[in-house]
């Protein structure tokens, strides 16, 4: 079983995690316009990737900010990606936490894990009538290859020790959790169904127990 998008990825030892740089970066969430942003990158990460944190102004004044912890997804995030629900969710979540101040982790682990290209390999399995799941098992990736615990490493860089998680995926809440992060609610994103994804958010559903009506 392959384990890694990169055989050469080197991972550190794990020294204390701390705040790198703190960036003021203003942005334009879609919908909204334009908001003020902090981006936070981080010394440390036990797996050495360049994992960010973006802070929307307000979050600093809540005991438990909402946080939305994100994976890579270049072709819904960056490109509008009709295959995935990837890019709505990034806008939706970005409103969400300029409207009430909040976090984006946003984690580089692109295709689950297995990275871009595997990706696009899977994504020609699914071509012919696998399922996103199916397609990392022919590949020799498991079915999601995504550790949070760098995302619990960035809270508590940050000093979040509690959070309400943005997210219709348990598995983020139990991994989140069991590295000692406390998650005072579960807010669920919305669903963006459109006619290409839709087999992709059902397979979700019923074969990952993500919380979504398809
Ligand atoms: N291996 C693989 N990865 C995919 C595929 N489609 C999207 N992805 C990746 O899946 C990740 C998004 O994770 P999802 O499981 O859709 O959603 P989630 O972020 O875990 O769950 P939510 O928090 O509810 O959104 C991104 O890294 C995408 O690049 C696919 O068909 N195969
Ligand atoms: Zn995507």
């Amino acid at each position: 079983m392959r384990t890694e998008e990169n055989e050469d990825v080197i991972v550190a030892p794990s020294p204390a995690v701390q705040v790198r740089a703190r960036v003021e970066v203003p942005i334009d969430v879609p919908g909204l316009g334009p908001r003020a942003s902090t981006m936070v990158s981080f010394d440390g990460l036990h797996d050495g990737r360049e994992h960010v944190a973006l802070l929307m102004p307000g979050w600093e004044k809540k005991s438990d900010p909402l946080v939305r912890v994100h994976s890579e997804c270049l072709t819904g995030d960056v490109f509008g990606s009709q295959r995935c629900d990837c890019g709505p969710q990034l806008h939706e979540a970005l409103a969400m936490c300029s409207h009430e101040g909040g976090i984006i982790l946003y984690l580089r682990q692109e295709g689950r894990g297995i990275g871009l290209y595997n990706k696009f390999d899977a994504y020609l399995l699914q071509d012919g009538g696998l399922d996103t799941f199916e397609a990392n098992a022919v590949l020799n990736f498991s079915h999601d290859l995504r550790d949070y615990r760098v995302a619990a490493e960035m809270l508590s860089a940050l000093g979040v020790p509690r959070i309400r998680l943005l997210s219709n995926n348990p598995e983020k809440g139990n991994q989140l959790r069991s590295h000692g992060v406390v998650i005072s609610d579960v807010v669920a994103t919305g669903t963006f169904v459109n006619e290409n994804n839709q087999a992709y958010l059902t397979a979700k559903r019923e074969r990952a127990g993500h919380a979504l009506e398809v």
